[in-house]
């Protein structure tokens, strides 16, 4: 068949034998051996291809089919510098025209120090690359499935969340009325409607009880806690994005505003969004459109945008911090919640309402308050507010051993509806109420820490000293 060169075997029926092509290459980059396999794969008889140089005939080219310069080709570059190199990415060209994946080595042969030609290896990696297409395809289907699950699954919690049944904002003082009958008027007038009060006054329930009162109860509620992501992360879990928009964008991912389509989003926390989120947020209020991340691509959506936020809005405005256009558009309908302390009327109805939910929670019979436990909680100021009377009545429910609760312990309340509290007081209360918001997570972007201002150590030593312990 070939004519050996001086740089191969004697005994050639090994190189006969393999089933990866073999090409051997002489100085001049002319083809001095072609094994069998070589001729099965591409077609051309060794006798057609000896002595002429292989890339004239059929070559290879990039995988996309394009050529490169002869200069260019891995072989004859080794042949040049005397370096091994291994490519994967290439096609090789049959007789008939037709081209196979390849990944083939190209050695540099070495007699006594000197270079005497290049010996090619390759092999057909069609099954292997249609193996790896099918994967990608599986892997795909696998997260836009897991995808559409979990946009399905935010969907069907938030229709359980708004299908819980009547209002459970509990109040019957003269300001929860109030409250009541503000929220009845707005509910189905689809208006953006910004609520604010403190921590714990029960933000998040009056907006759903608004999403609940409107026409589109039947879609949606979707809520964001604007404090719980990055800036960056903020904008993809509003706006989603394209598989491999950023880092770790490992797939597609719908944002909450495609969720909230024809249904309600709920904004919390609103006052801690970056000015550049506001802007884009500002968009989309404007025009009902946006663009997730990393795609060109205009959604358009409709939705009914309620905000919350503990913090004076307008305030956070003069301080720069909030955009004042962005303000007006969300201060369509304000909405204030009152805090505990401005309606202690509401008190044994409340106590009431979340008994039974705690009589339920840990499966044990609780009725009511004792009156002297009730007068006490009556006298606090409740920094914390409901949540904080919610917390309150869960740790002593879960001590007692009698249906009836009795404020024992006296679980660190002061009397004091604001005035005549001792610092240490308005200190405990308020690292208390801080830690309850943040569920007791110390450290972290999240933790009372930051919120707070102290590093974590002295945040330690403080509840320390004021006898703070988790419940
Ligand atoms: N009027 C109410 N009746 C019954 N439960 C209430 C009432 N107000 C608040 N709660 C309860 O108190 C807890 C805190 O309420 P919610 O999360 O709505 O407050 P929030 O003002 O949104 O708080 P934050 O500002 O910390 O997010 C919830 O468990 C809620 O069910």
């Amino acid at each position: 068949m070939s004519k050996p060169d001086s740089f191969l075997p004697e005994n050639r029926l090994l190189l006969d034998a393999v089933s990866e092509g073999i090409y051997g290459f002489d100085l001049n980059g002319n083809a001095v051996f072609i094994n069998p396999a070589a001729e099965r794969m591409t077609g051309w008889r060794a006798d057609e291809l000896l002595g002429h140089k292989i890339h004239d005939f059929h070559h290879h080219s990039h995988a996309d089919g394009s050529h490169y310069p002869h200069e260019e080709c891995p072989i004859y570059q080794t042949l040049k510098d005397g370096k091994a190199r291994e490519i994967s990415n290439e096609v090789f060209w049959r007789k008939d025209g037709s081209s196979f994946p390849v990944h083939y080595s190209s050695t540099p042969v070495w007699q006594e120090g000197n270079l005497k030609g290049v010996v090619a290896i390759f092999r057909d990696i069609s099954l292997q690359k249609q193996t790896e297409q099918s994967l990608r395809q599986a892997l795909e289907q696998v997260q836009a499935l897991s995808e559409q699950l979990a946009s399905e699954n935010s969907l069907l919690q938030a229709e359980l969340e708004d299908k819980r049944g009547p209002s459970q904002l509990t109040g019957s003082s003269a300001c929860m009325q109030a409250l009541q009958k503000q929220i009845r008027l707005v509910a189905n007038t689809g208006s953006t409607v910004l609520i604010q009060g403190e921590n714990g006054t029960g933000k998040e329930l009056v907006a759903r009880e608004l999403h609940r009162l409107s026409s589109r109860r039947d879609k949606p509620m979707i809520s964001v806690n604007c404090a719980a992501f990055s800036a960056s992360l903020l904008e993809s879990e509003l706006f989603g994005h394209e598989k491999g928009a950023f880092t770790g964008a490992s797939s597609r991912r719908k944002g909450r505003f495609e969720l909230a389509h024809r249904g309600t989003l709920f904004l919390d926390e609103v006052a801690e969004l970056s000015l550049e989120a506001q802007s884009k947020l500002l968009r989309v209020i404007q025009e009902q459109e946006f663009e997730r991340l990393g795609s060109s691509e205009t959604i358009k959506v409709d939705i009914r945008l309620i905000a919350a936020t503990h913090h004076d809005l307008q305030k956070r405005v003069e301080q720069g911090l909030f955009r004042m256009d962005l303000f007006y558009r969300l201060n369509v309908f304000p909405l204030r919640v009152p805090p505990l302390r401005e309606r202690v009327d509401d008190l044994p109805e409340l106590v009431n309402q979340l008994l039974k939910g705690l009589s339920v929670k840990l499966g044990k019979p609780l009725s009511a308050i004792d009156k002297q436990s009730l007068d006490k909680l009556s006298k606090y100021s409740w920094p914390g507010n409901v949540r904080e009377l919610q917390n309150l009545l869960e740790r002593e429910a879960i001590l007692t051993q009698h249906p009836i609760l009795s404020l024992s312990t006296n679980q660190g309340l002061q009397p004091g509806n604001g005035r005549g509290q001792t610092l240490a007081e308005v200190e405990a209360a308020h690292i208390l109420a801080t830690l309850e918001q943040c569920q007791w997570r110390i450290t972290g972007a999240q933790g009372a820490s930051v919120r707070l201002g102290l590093p974590p150590s002295t945040l330690r030593s403080r509840m320390q000293k004021l006898g703070i312990r988790r419940p």
